[in-house]
């Protein structure tokens, strides 16, 4: 049991800043690789490596075909690092110990963990070389009490009872199986359970047939406390297994694994998983911020363009009403004390037979004397002289009243009309008497006298 030790936040810290002030990568995406699958860090650029012997705090690694380099470099121009070796419990690492790196990572700024190992198949329907996409796991470790996050919490990294359920990305998931597809190497590839046991010996046949009841598709002896703790720090996760061998699981089958076959299967898929993974890899590495950052410029531009189809409608209105009223004769009319207004609008011969209509209606209360010639005189001058202004104005008393707006063409006319119009003509002199004809003897019609 290791539940004893602990390694604090200053040890995982002081790891982070050696290797960041050593290299100038900064990776989002970090990867793990299985036995046998070290070449997993052959295609990438810029490389810094660094042995574990170099590195603060970093177990070593012991197992063949375990490199035990840490290998930054960029894949597209995207940084990312690398293990180039694991390090597991059979070796005599505590799961703390198996699992320091990823803390590293998370403090370095990564954000995805691509895990990848050597494992034999359960289910009849994977072959040595097909590659598994790890659907979810069963840590027989931890189900025992064995588990790296056994011991006191650390709340910066995360919750004291972290959740497991869909701890392998379903996006990434999906994600490589539309690789494969495109791959044309589908039939290599399903997804699956796995397994960790403690190891180092491989499975008994009572042991794999257990396994084999229990849903187990494959079976290996690491990822699962990796994932276990990248996950209580929030990193997301995805992982591959490559079958490296059929776990025997009957007593009729004479053949036996081994660790040079299971490197050897490592050898001869490593290209196939390679591209696999560099494609995951090249999604995963679109960090959460530059996701975040698209989805508000997409909210902006969607604002933007909601607000200019808004200005676009309310020119298009206004436009349209202007049209609508071009031709169109406004009078406003205007009566009592505190006067009450009523603006009309319509066609400018309607507007005539209105107007001729109201006239004939109106009782005006005769005001004689020299203001009232005087006022008339300055209100036609006012017309004649303003007549961009197109109104009409209803002579004398009315004209407070009244007063009404001709449409361009309209006012034209209309301005020409009276500028050759003197005030009070021999014509309007002629309505006026014939209206005061009609009109009872106390009420007439202001006139210009
Ligand atoms: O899980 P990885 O590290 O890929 O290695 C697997 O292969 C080794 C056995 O051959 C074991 O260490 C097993 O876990
Ligand atoms: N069992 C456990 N671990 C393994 C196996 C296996 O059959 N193959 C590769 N790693």
């Amino acid at each position: 049991m290791h539940s004893k030790e602990q390694i604090g936040h200053d040890e995982y810290q002081n790891t982070a800043d050696w290797l960041m002030s050593h290299t100038k990568h900064r990776p989002l995406v970090a990867i793990i690789c299985g036995s046998g699958l070290g070449m997993l860090a052959d295609t990438l650029k810029c490389q810094d490596s660094f042995d574990y012997s170099d590195i603060p705090g970093f177990p070593q690694s012991t197992v063949q075909g375990h490199a035990g380099r840490l290998v930054f470099g960029e894949l597209k121009g995207k940084s990312c690092v690398c293990m180039q070796g694991r390090f597991h419990m059979y070796e005599g690492h505590s799961l703390l110990k198996t699992t320091f790196p990823i803390r590293v990572f998370k403090l370095m700024g990564v954000e995805t963990l691509i895990v990848t190992n050597a494992a034999g198949s359960l289910a009849d329907g994977l072959q040595p070389g097909d590659i598994m996409i790890i659907k979810d796991h069963i840590n027989f470790l931890g189900l025992v009490g064995l588990n790296p996050l056994c011991g006191p919490n650390d709340d910066k990294f995360g919750p004291r009872f972290p959740a497991m359920s869909g701890c392998y990305d379903k996006g990434l998931r999906s994600l490589l199986m539309e690789i494969a597809k495109q791959m044309g190497v589908a039939d290599l590839v399903q997804e699956g359970v796995y397994a960790m046991v403690g190891g180092p010996n491989f499975e008994t046949i009572a042991e794999a047939k257990l396994l084999h009841r229990l849903g187990v598709d494959a079976v290996g002896m690491s990822t699962a406390p990796e994932v276990v703790v990248a996950t209580h720090c929030g990193l997301r996760v995805f992982g591959l297994s490559l079958i490296t061998n059929k776990v025997v699981k009957s007593y009729e089958d004479s053949e036996s694994v081994n660790h040079e076959g299971v490197l050897e299967v490592g050898r001869l898929r490593s290209h196939t998983v390679q591209q696999l993974k560099n494609k995951v890899q090249r999604t995963a590495g679109m960090s959460n911020a530059m996701a975040n950052q698209q989805s508000i410029d997409l909210l902006f531009i969607s604002l933007l363009i909601l607000f200019l189809v808004l200005v676009v409608l309310i020119v298009l209105c206004w436009v349209f009403r202007h049209f609508k009223n071009r031709n169109l004769t406004e009078m406003r009319i205007s009566a009592g004390q505190l006067p009450l207004r009523m603006v009309i609008r319509t066609k400018p011969e309607h507007a005539q037979q209105f107007m001729d209509h109201l006239m004939d209606r109106f009782i005006f209360q005769e005001e004689t004397g020299p203001d009232c010639e005087e006022a008339f005189t300055e209100e036609h001058e006012q017309v004649t002289s303003n007549p961009s202004q197109s109104q009409k104005v209803i002579p004398k008393k009315m004209s407070q009243w009244i007063s009404m707006a001709l449409p361009p063409r309209q006012a034209r006319k209309r301005e020409m009309t009276l500028n050759s119009r003197s005030p009070c003509t021999d014509q309007s002199q002629a309505e006026i008497h014939a209206l005061q004809q009609q009109d009872e003897p106390q009420h007439a019609l202001s006139s210009c006298h």
